[in-house]
């Protein structure tokens, strides 16, 4: 299919709308994982419809699972054994292609795993290293999709060390698996840096304790698993909050106000970072019964953050660095580069391409903003990288995003959704002028009735 472009709509007005965010992409495969290897039926209720679940669910009914969609309460019912499948395709997802093996590694045969092109390059040793020790056993050439995994259903587990610098997935992956197998898992993290993306390990380990299972966390950087049944239930998954990213950070770059409805009070999402960075970014940030709502004040504060644990913000944060009046460095995001394309690489190239100069460092980059112009803003299959051009669109006319359909991945309607937020802000402008003149002719009469009565 022929790449399709789209130019990124410019801000006619201040953003001045509600946002309904779809599903969680991390909490919804999750929660399917989890029903697939549970002792019951599931319903996961408000599941993400986008390319990387329709993989998920795809890879677990090659398995054997049965999924039944029904609007949006999905129905899931685990096999009573998995079935190697010939070859799933994980696209582009880090969750198919890090959370589906160890399933695999459960059936008795040999299951391939490919995905996109640019999935090839994404790191997966760990995972695989990790799925021989506990007595899987895998035929690769790469450090890199394909591979095949031949399983058995009595797959030993134990301990496990990995080194899980280059993404936490790896880590969520094997304990997803871990109660399943005879003796529980024991998995530790040795590595050159600390894990990423943390809180998307808590995570797991929540969903995992929501359904029965005894986790002990209590160390750092060692996660055990007894081993023990998942229950099936009925589970709630969270909007998508790094989805929510650009759009709350339109209000803080054009000096709008956005609402963000179903916010959770608290959440193992690295995205509720958003609040607080928006803060740290100038804008004012407010969350009031479940509504998260973000107004833009007149200028954006340059920053200096560590995005370790939030990774996913990266791109909407670089974006905003570019409107900053002074320079601003992001850290911590080394592993980016292993993440749908080299995200670090990806920016500096965007951001210098319109005017920005930028610094490429090994961990991070550095963003002096610069005039800024009009110019083919790159995707590279990166739906973060749509979602990041359609945010700078809204300052600089005729950005031209070269790619727009790989936002798919996590938010198919991201266009409509975005569109529908101009053309909100656009309305409520409207309604505004049309108040602010009632209002002025409501005085008018008011001073006429008054100078008649004089
Ligand atoms: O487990 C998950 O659902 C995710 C973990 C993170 O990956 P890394 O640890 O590779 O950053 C995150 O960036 C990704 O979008 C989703
Ligand atoms: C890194 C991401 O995705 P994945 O789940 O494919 O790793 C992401 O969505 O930013």
């Amino acid at each position: 299919m022929p790449n399709r472009s789209w130019t990124a709509p410019l801000a006619q007005v201040p953003v001045h709308a509600e946002v309904t965010i779809p599903g969680s992409k991390s909490e919804t495969n999750r929660a399917l994982i989890l029903a697939a290897l549970a002792t019951g039926p599931s319903v996961i209720i408000g599941g993400l419809e986008a390319r990387d679940t329709r993989l998920m669910r795809d890879a677990l009914r090659a398995l054997g699972v049965q999924i039944t969609e029904e609007g949006d309460r999905w129905q899931v019912r685990p096999p009573a054994e998995f079935t190697a499948t010939e070859r799933i395709d994980c696209g582009l997802a880090g969750t198919v292609m890090r959370f589906v093996p160890p399933l695999a590694a459960f059936a008795a045969g040999s299951t391939t795993f490919d995905g996109d092109e640019e999935a090839r390059v994404r790191p997966m040793s760990a995972l695989l290293d990790g799925l021989q020790a506990v007595g899987a056993t895998i035929e690769r050439t790469e450090d890199g999709l394909p591979f095949t995994v031949t399983g058995r259903a009595d797959l030993p587990g134990g301990v496990v060390t990995v080194d899980s610098s280059a993404s936490s997935q790896f880590i969520s992956g094997l304990l997803l698996a871990g109660a399943r197998m005879t003796n529980g898992i024991d998995v530790r993290h040795e590595g050159a840096t600390a894990v990423p993306s943390k809180p998307n390990i808590d995570m797991t380990v929540q969903m995992l304790r929501e359904r029965g299972v005894q986790v002990d966390d209590s160390q750092e950087n060692r996660w055990v698993v007894s081993p023990g049944e998942i229950t099936g239930g009925e589970f709630v998954v969270e909007p998508d909050l790094a989805n929510a990213a650009p759009f709350l950070a339109a209000a803080a770059l054009t000096g709008g106000r956005i609402k963000v409805p179903h916010w959770p009070a608290r959440s193992h999402q690295p995205g509720a970072a958003i609040a607080d960075v928006l803060a740290l970014l100038g804008a004012d940030v407010d969350l009031e019964d479940g509504v998260l709502t973000v107004e833009g004040t007149d200028n954006i504060e340059s920053v200096d953050l560590d995005l370790h644990d939030a990774s996913e913000l990266t791109p909407v944060v670089a974006v905003l660095a570019a409107f900053a009046e002074h320079t601003s460095h992001i850290h911590g995001v080394a592993h980016i580069r292993g993440h749908e394309t080299d995200r670090l690489a990806a920016l500096a190239e965007d951001l210098t391409a319109v005017g920005c100069k930028v610094q490429e460092t090994d961990d991070g980059l550095t963003i002096h903003p610069k005039l800024l112009l009009s110019n083919t803003w790159r995707t590279f299959a990166d739906h973060r990288m749509v979602t990041a051009g359609a945010l700078f669109g809204l300052m600089v006319d005729d950005i031209v995003l070269d790619d727009v359909d790989c936002v798919s991945k996590t938010m198919p309607d991201f266009v409509a959704l975005w569109e529908k937020m101009l053309a909100d802000s656009v309305a409520a402008d409207e309604l505004n002028d049309q108040l602010g003149s009632d209002q002025a002719a409501d005085d008018q009469g008011t001073v006429d009735q008054g100078a008649g009565q004089a």
